[in-house]
């Protein structure tokens, strides 16, 4: 934070707000021992992290899930939408009120598009006839698939789940920004680890990626329960890494702060696959952050 606030290029960005940005960072983290990339300089609602990453693990593209579990870090874009297709001046709560209670309204107006979820679980294919034309196949289940070359070529260089589908961009409310996850095992027997490298082309330091770091250590974890490896490192990666200029107050304050503590993520059951995880199958402990810093998100 403090790299990109003294040292970063300003410039504008797409959302009108300004941003200082950097490109090209890294960050790793030992997951061993329950370890969590949980900020302890802001208090970070990890269960809100937790939630979206179960719900990506379901194919959801739509917010409806997300509000009717007190989520609501997705709606900005569906309210935006709304507000410009509609005319009608309507508030946050309001609008996501009408998404949870009329399920046609959340139909029409809660879906993002073909984003993560999406891609992750029900990529489109496409089957070519004798003819040239073509017709939709059988999606593809990318996360299903790493599971299985984990236990069954843990050595590959291939154990990757991957959101930029080019040919659909156009349709998401957002293109992925944590766009690549890649897997890695290292070490034999007994002691063999599971390592994962994110891949993030885009990160809102601020805001996005206490979010992004907790969702991918807890990916990485339920993709090591399941293949019966240790947890290893998580290493992310950033293209442009930047903070917005209207965070000011919460980067001065959290600049000011010290971390401390060794928070924890427990996973306290290991269910037959990896989309039968729940919420309360997660439980964090030795969590003691500093207050919370609010700042607006960019849209
Ligand atoms: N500009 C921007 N930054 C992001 O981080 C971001 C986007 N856009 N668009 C898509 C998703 C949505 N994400 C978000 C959106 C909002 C918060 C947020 O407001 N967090 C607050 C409160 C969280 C809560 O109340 O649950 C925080 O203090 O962390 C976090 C991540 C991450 N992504
Ligand atoms: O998981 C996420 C999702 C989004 N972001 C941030 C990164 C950028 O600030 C915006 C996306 O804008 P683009 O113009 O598409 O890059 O959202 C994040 O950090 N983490």
């Amino acid at each position: 934070m403090r790299q990109i606030w003294e040292h970063g290029d300003q410039r504008m960005d797409r959302t009108g707000v300004g941003t200082r940005s950097i490109f090209g960072t890294m960050l790793r983290f030992d997951l061993g021992q329950d370890r969590v990339p949980l900020l302890t300089t802001k208090r970070v609602y990890w269960k809100a992290a937790a939630k979206e990453m179960l719900w990506f693990l379901t194919g959801s593209t739509n917010i409806r899930p997300l509000l009717q579990q007190g989520v609501t870090i997705w709606s900005d874009w569906p309210l935006k939408k709304y507000r410009q297709a509609s005319g009608e001046d309507i508030g946050q709560e309001e609008f996501e009120a009408r998404i949870v209670a009329d399920e046609a309204f959340a139909k029409n107006w809660g879906d993002l598009g073909p984003v993560y979820g999406k891609q992750w679980v029900d990529w489109p294919t496409y089957e070519y006839g004798p003819d040239g034309r073509y017709q939709r196949g059988p999606g593809i289940n990318q996360v299903a698939q790493v599971v299985e070359s984990l236990k069954n070529s843990p050595g590959s260089r291939r154990h990757i789940i991957e959101g930029w589908n080019v040919a659909e961009l156009d349709r998401m409310a957002l293109p992925p920004c944590h766009k690549t996850y890649q897997f890695h095992v290292a070490g034999e027997g007994e002691a063999a680890r599971l390592n994962c490298m994110l891949y993030q082309r885009s990160c809102d330091v601020a805001l996005g990626l206490p979010f992004n770091l907790f969702g991918a250590a807890l990916l990485t974890r339920m993709m090591a329960a399941q293949t019966n490896l240790l947890p290893g490192e998580l290493v992310w990666s950033g293209g442009d890494t930047h903070l917005y200029l209207n965070h000011t107050e919460l980067v001065e304050a959290q600049l000011k702060r010290e971390p401390a503590g060794a928070p924890k993520l427990v996973l306290k059951r290991v269910p037959p696959t990896i989309f039968d995880y729940s919420f309360d199958d997660f439980e964090v402990v030795d969590y003691e952050p500093q207050g919370v810093l609010r700042a607006p998100v960019a849209v």
